[in-house]
């Protein structure tokens, strides 16, 4: 099948899912001899527009792994504003060094109910964005150098096929709950309610949390409010240069000393094609 071009798709709070679908999608657009096109809808207002792809086109389509599954918030848009009209897809999650549980094979299913026909899929371990002692420095120039493979085999399997492939099998059930996140005693740790703090004696108030917080939910003229719904994305945390940005909700805390007790054994990555 002829592949016209290859187009980098993908929603990232704190950077990780960036990078990776960028490298992958890079490396096929070079492989294949096509241009590449980028488009991040991480902010509300990247999704403002629905997006519409063609049959030519080649989507590595990118998110994370929350709860073992998608971020649930920004599920409507996918669904709803994203129309594969026929384009080849690779579904990629990136996840914590926890597990990615069914995220891939949601976001497998997602793409194929959009009118995407996918072709490969993969799981790429990244730090994770609520601590830094659970997959540090990850992707790393390893995990760099198995995202160009994976992108080189997904070049050869696409110059091979004369006919629409059938839909990539991936592990897990698109239909699965989500993880329950634990504490360290055990129990279901409850933050839906939590809400990053501000340390104003570092604040300089300088707006760049309210512009990239993917709900658009500090308010701009006082970032210290959160008026909106927080996901606990992590990007005011992770992007405040002065880092003036931190969760001090204990039941958070504990689910994060709860990690950092149980999963500091490196993941592998995990490619299907
Ligand atoms: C709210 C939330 C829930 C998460 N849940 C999981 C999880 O279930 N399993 C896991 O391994 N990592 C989990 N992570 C870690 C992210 O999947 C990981 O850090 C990812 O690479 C972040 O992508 P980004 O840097 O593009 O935002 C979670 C992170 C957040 C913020």
């Amino acid at each position: 099948m002829r592949v016209e071009r290859v187009r980098a798709v993908y929603w990232s709070a704190t950077g990780n899912t960036d990078k990776t679908a960028n490298t992958i999608a890079e490396t096929l657009a070079e492989k294949l001899g096509v241009p590449l096109e980028r488009r991040n809808f991480t902010r509300p207002s990247d999704r403002r527009e629905p997006m519409e792809f063609d049959p030519g086109d080649l989507v590595v389509f990118a998110m994370p792994t929350y709860a073992g599954k998608l971020p649930n918030k920004m599920l409507p848009f996918v669904r709803e504003q994203i129309h594969g009209n026929g384009a080849l897809a690779v579904g990629v999650v990136t996840f914590g060094n926890r597990s990615y549980d069914n995220a891939l094979a949601e976001l497998c299913a997602v793409l194929e109910a959009d009118g995407f026909h996918t072709v490969a899929g993969a799981a790429f371990a990244c730090r994770h964005a609520f601590t830094d002692v659970l997959a540090d420095g990850r992707p790393d120039w390893d995990d760099k150098r198995q995202m160009e493979s994976f992108a080189a085999r997904i070049a050869d399997k696409v110059a091979g096929l004369t006919d629409i492939p059938a839909p990539v099998a991936v592990p897990g059930d698109p239909a699965a709950p989500y993880y329950v996140p634990k504490g360290t005693d055990g129990q279901p740790a409850q933050f839906l309610k939590a809400k990053p703090q501000t340390d104003l004696s570092r604040c300089t108030d300088c707006g760049a949390c309210a512009r990239l917080c993917p709900m658009g939910a500090i308010n701009p003229s006082n970032v210290a409010e959160v008026p909106g719904t927080c996901i606990k994305c992590q990007c005011c945390v992770r992007k405040c240069t002065k880092h003036a940005k931190y969760f001090d909700d204990p039941a958070f805390l504990s689910h994060v000393a709860m990690l950092e007790q149980n999963f500091t054994e490196l993941k592998e990555n995990e490619v299907f094609l």
